[in-house]
């Protein structure tokens, strides 16, 4: 299988922009040593991280392409060892663009307990709608993590879903979207375990969390 001529341009330059975002893992402290993947659809196709290459080597044409149900179409190397996972997102969420996981700290000591995060700050309600759910534990190997991405975020409206003694894997319309929406996960998930340190956060009203949310998704930034 090759990929077909009338996508050719725009897989070269899904390269470019899945290889740029890897980068921003390290950059904003996502990831220890090669722990984290980054992905972006393109038709029918997906590019995504060789698996177990350092960052430091991740450009354009280091960066792989899979069909949906993971098969590697161009590249070299081994696709990262979670494609089946963001895969099957893609497979069920015609939405979704873009697909990140990490096993960044604070999210993953959130998962490690199972617990969700609660909406209790203005940028939980503002990037997540409300609090940040827990999937099931699946190990890798096969569709169960995928299944299990997919199970709880339909159900949310939440991009970010921590599964269980695992670590988060986030959503978005495009892979910077999905970055985005790992960066701010950390941020919450240590601010809220900080403040637990010191006693219990004050949970933001439902109708202030849609407000919010609405605002956010839609007003805010420039249009
Ligand atoms: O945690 C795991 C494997 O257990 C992976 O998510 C992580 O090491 C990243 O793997 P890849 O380098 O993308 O194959």
């Amino acid at each position: 299988m090759t990929i077909p001529t009338a996508l050719r341009a725009e897989i070269d330059a899904a390269k470019q922009r899945v290889a740029a975002l890897h980068a921003e893992l390290p950059r904003w402290e996502l990831v220890v040593w090669t722990a984290g993947n980054v992905s972006e659809r393109v038709g029918d196709y997906l590019v995504i991280k060789p698996s177990g290459v350092s960052y430091d080597d991740l450009d354009a044409d280091a960066m792989v392409v899979c069909d949906l149900d993971g098969n590697l179409v161009e590249g070299d190397r081994s696709p990262s060892s979670d494609t089946a996972a963001h895969a099957y997102v893609y497979r069920h969420m015609d939405h979704v663009g873009g697909v990140v996981h990490t096993h960044s700290t604070y999210a993953a000591a959130w998962a490690a307990r199972g617990e969700e995060i609660p909406c209790v700050l203005t940028m939980m309600a503002d990037e997540f709608g409300g609090p940040i759910p827990v999937g099931p534990f699946a190990i890798i190997g096969d569709d169960s993590i995928g299944r299990g991405i997919v199970e709880t975020l339909d159900a949310h409206r939440s991009p970010a879903v921590l599964m269980r003694n695992h670590g988060p894997f986030t959503i978005g319309r495009d892979a910077k979207a999905a970055v985005k929406a790992a960066v701010l996960l950390e941020e919450v998930a240590r601010a809220v375990h900080i403040s637990r340190q010191l006693g219990e956060p004050t949970p933001i009203p439902q109708e202030a969390i849609d407000s919010l949310y609405h605002r956010y998704q839609n007003v805010y930034g420039q249009h």
